[in-house]
């Protein structure tokens, strides 16, 4: 076997274990169930199928009755766990269904006589925090997973509120989707699934349609006011939705949320208050979940205890302290993924033909790049980021931009910094005149996404890399703090 060939090791899992793993950069690995029960983040895996895992992808292999799987390639670490937290999640969603059922019940008025006084029976509309690194995005995706895999054909609302977890576009999303089939795990580049591209592609039936608003940077606290009016928007549109189809809507809402909803400094308890009561309120929240927190469980139970549910949950040991550098490396597989699909390199040895179909892990885009007019595309910045420094500010002048205001940004400015920035492309404005309002453009969802790559002030053109060819030219954007470089 040549040196560089991995080999393959086969794991016995007992029952109620699972396989964890992570893979340092330009690594994969490939795991095949060859026999019994295994999922991932609760997508089950189909025995005889190869999943291929990289772009540093951390992750565990769990089994309720016991499997065996064949490893392929070098984890920087990888190990079994006996003690996980998923007897706990299990009951939980066992919770929701029954929630569900009767949300349904009641709907259809089918509820059985005895119950029938029983009017608020309420899907549920679940509202995950938890401290960084305590595994949120992770508790989602099993919930979701074990909904879409009940056999109800439910199709739950998954709402991404982390700008920094990017959910189903770019980094500084906030966005919600329908979700009808369970969402595959090969890559942080789509934790949360991957949304239908402009690739002429068969993983379409598994491709989700979300509504996406852009916030535009990683922290909440560069801009609680534009997260707050975001957060806002989606439960607007959520709602919406579930008014034109209230049977659709028993399926529920789980949503998760940035770690700087669940701690941080007390000189920002106010802020994660805020934000924590918009989303209440946003998307009618009747049960919150806690993850592993002991102190913010109390927070939660006495601000919201007499309201609705509050639950802790206990935190996988599996969850991978994150670093910023590697959130940084994410964010550029995420841009990448985006502009150019994803393609993973199964581990030497593993043939391509071999590897599922179901986790997008062989997706190749062809992005456009176009040069255009600095006349062409509006742009703007919300808010704070464009503002000179009070003290730079002409003696006597008074700060007039608010954190909501659309600030006009001009490629032509120097130090505009636009070279390399992420652009969100927004849905056009209200076509009536008599509609249109101040600051529209925070109402606006987004289209897609682009990169300015070259900026030439002279000629006043500029260089933009964007998946399709469809023309930007008359249409607005908006400029936030992410940046990216094809390397
Ligand atoms: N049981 C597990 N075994 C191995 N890795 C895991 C396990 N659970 C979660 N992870 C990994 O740990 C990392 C962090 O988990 P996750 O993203 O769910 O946490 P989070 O609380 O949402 O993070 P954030 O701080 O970004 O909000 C992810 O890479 C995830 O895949």
């Amino acid at each position: 076997m040549p040196e560089d060939t991995p080999e393959t090791k086969e794991w016995v899992l007992e029952p109620e274990t699972e396989y964890r793993f992570e893979l340092d950069p330009g690594t994969s690995l490939a795991v095949k169930l060859s026999h019994g029960h295994a999922e991932i983040f609760g997508f089950e895996l189909v025995e005889g199928q190869t999943y291929v895992f990289g772009a540093e992808c951390k992750g565990a292999i769990f089994t309720w009755q016991g499997c065996i799987i064949e490893v392929t390639g070098h984890p920087s670490t990888d190990y079994v766990s006996e003690e996980t937290p998923m007897n706990a999640y299990g009951n939980l969603h066992v919770a929701f269904e029954q929630m569900r059922v009767r949300a349904l019940q009641t709907l259809s008025g089918s509820l059985p006589p005895d119950t029938k006084s029983d009017v608020n029976a309420e899907p549920p509309r679940v509202l995950i925090l938890g401290p960084e690194n305590s595994g949120k995005t992770s508790v989602c995706k099993i919930l979701v997973n074990y909904t879409v895999r009940a056999g109800q054909e439910w199709t739950p609302l998954l709402i991404n509120l982390d700008p920094n977890e990017g959910g189903w576009s770019a980094p500084g999303a906030l966005s919600v989707a329908p979700v009808s089939s369970p969402l595959p795990t090969s890559s942080p580049a789509n934790t949360l699934g991957t949304a239908a591209t402009s690739a002429p592609t068969s993983l379409s039936s598994n491709a989700l349609l979300p509504l996406v608003y852009w916030y535009g940077h990683p922290e909440t606290r560069k801009n609680p006011l534009l997260m707050d009016r975001l957060i806002r928007n989606l439960g607007e549109n959520v709602r919406e939705r579930q008014e034109n189809d209230p049977r659709g809507s028993a399926a529920g809402i789980i949503v998760d949320t940035p770690s700087s909803l669940g701690s941080g400094p007390a000189s920002s308890t106010e802020h994660r208050q805020r934000l924590i009561k918009a989303c209440v309120e946003s998307f009618r929240i009747n049960v919150i979940l806690v993850v592993g927190h002991e102190k913010l469980n109390v927070e939660m139970q006495r601000t919201y205890g007499s309201l609705l549910t509050v639950v802790k949950i206990p935190k996988s040991g599996g969850v991978v302290e994150l670093d910023h550098g590697y959130r940084e490396r994410v964010h550029s597989y995420q841009m990448h993924t985006y502009m150019y699909g994803q393609v993973i390199q199964p581990p030497a040895g593993i043939p391509a033909s071999s590897v599922s179909a179901d986790t997008f892990t062989d997706i190749i885009l062809s992005p456009s790049s176009s040069v255009i007019s600095f006349d062409d595309l509006t742009i703007y910045r919300i808010g704070a980021a464009t503002m000179a420094p009070s003290d730079a500010l002409p003696v006597g002048a008074k700060r007039v931009v608010s954190e909501t205001q659309p600030v006009l940004v001009s490629p032509s400015q120097p130090g505009s910094g636009l070279l390399n920035a992420v652009l969100a492309l927004l849905s056009p404005f209200n076509p009536d005149e008599n509609e249109r309002y101040d600051e529209e453009i925070l109402d606006l969802t987004v289209v897609g996404f682009l990169v300015i790559t070259k900026l030439d002030i002279p000629q006043r053109k500029m260089t933009v890399l964007a998946p399709n060819q469809g023309s930007v030219i008359g249409k607005t954007a908006i400029v936030g703090s992410y940046e990216w470089q094809d390397q």
